[in-house]
């Protein structure tokens, strides 16, 4: 099977996360998005400071790879309008998609008019601009229930405020990549939890990202009907590819 068309190549880690300088950091950056353009993935994922520069390479090299970002980012708990402004420079800076994280932890606390208002505006703007939107609900944080309470939220909300045509343009995605449950152990993108996501989005899209490593696991998400993969690991998934194909 044909992965890298679903794959959104990850880098988000900030120079300090990573333990490198700000040079050293920008180079892994470089590294991943050439990495992109020569394994033709779908979409380079990087932090938005990083977008004119992966704008930049990608024109230069004449490629089709597209280019995301993450909005307030990694927890979703920023205003309405921080959201906004980040997602307007990221736009202007050239992003293709935009990946917010929605105030999950807002929601857990039953806010739900708040994060209903920031999924129309953030989602509208996007839209207006002709980007795709994605709504990271950080599955490891919500129990089964919330994950389908808020998945379900996000699907109501878009399809009472924009047209059918648009509803493939709006994905509700796992995980930031971040999230360390209170045990320390990272959490995102298991099957059943993208089972519980796939059963309660339709007709919107799924992003699975957090965790997958294997091309075997890229291909699990596809078939269960995932259209994207969030992935910190696309090159050894695309390497997987060739050695399966080999065989
Ligand atoms: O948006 C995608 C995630 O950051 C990827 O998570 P990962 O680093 O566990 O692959």
């Amino acid at each position: 099977m044909n992965v890298k068309q679903y794959l959104d190549s990850t880098y988000l880690k900030t120079a300090a996360q990573a333990n490198l300088s700000e040079n050293e950091n920008t180079e892994v950056v470089i590294n991943c998005i050439q990495e992109a353009i020569d394994n033709d993935f779908k979409l380079i994922m990087i932090r938005p400071d990083k977008v004119v520069l992966a704008k930049k390479m990608i024109q230069k090299a004449n490629s089709k790879v597209t280019i995301g970002t993450v909005i307030d980012f990694p927890l979703g708990n920023g205003t309405l309008e921080d959201k906004l402004v980040e997602a307007k420079q990221a736009i202007e800076n050239g992003a293709d998609d935009l990946d917010y994280v929605v105030d999950y932890e807002a929601f857990k606390r039953g806010e739900v008019d708040a994060v209903k208002e920031q999924v129309v505006q953030g989602t509208k703007l996007g839209l207006a601009h002709n980007k795709i939107v994605k709504w990271i609900i950080e599955v490891a944080a919500l129990d089964n229930h919330q994950i389908v309470q808020l998945t379900t939220l996000i699907k109501n909300v878009v399809i009472a405020n924009f047209s059918e045509k648009e509803y493939d343009k709006v994905f509700v995605k796992s995980s930031t990549g971040f999230y360390k449950t209170p045990e320390g152990v990272p959490n995102g993108a298991t099957v059943p939890t993208i089972k519980l996501m796939l059963e309660n989005s339709f007709p919107l899209p799924v992003k699975a990202a957090g965790g997958v490593r294997t091309y075997e696991e890229a291909v699990e998400m596809i078939q269960l009907g995932v259209k994207r993969i969030g992935t910190s690991a696309a090159k050894a998934i695309a390497n997987g590819e060739i050695s399966n194909s080999d065989y």
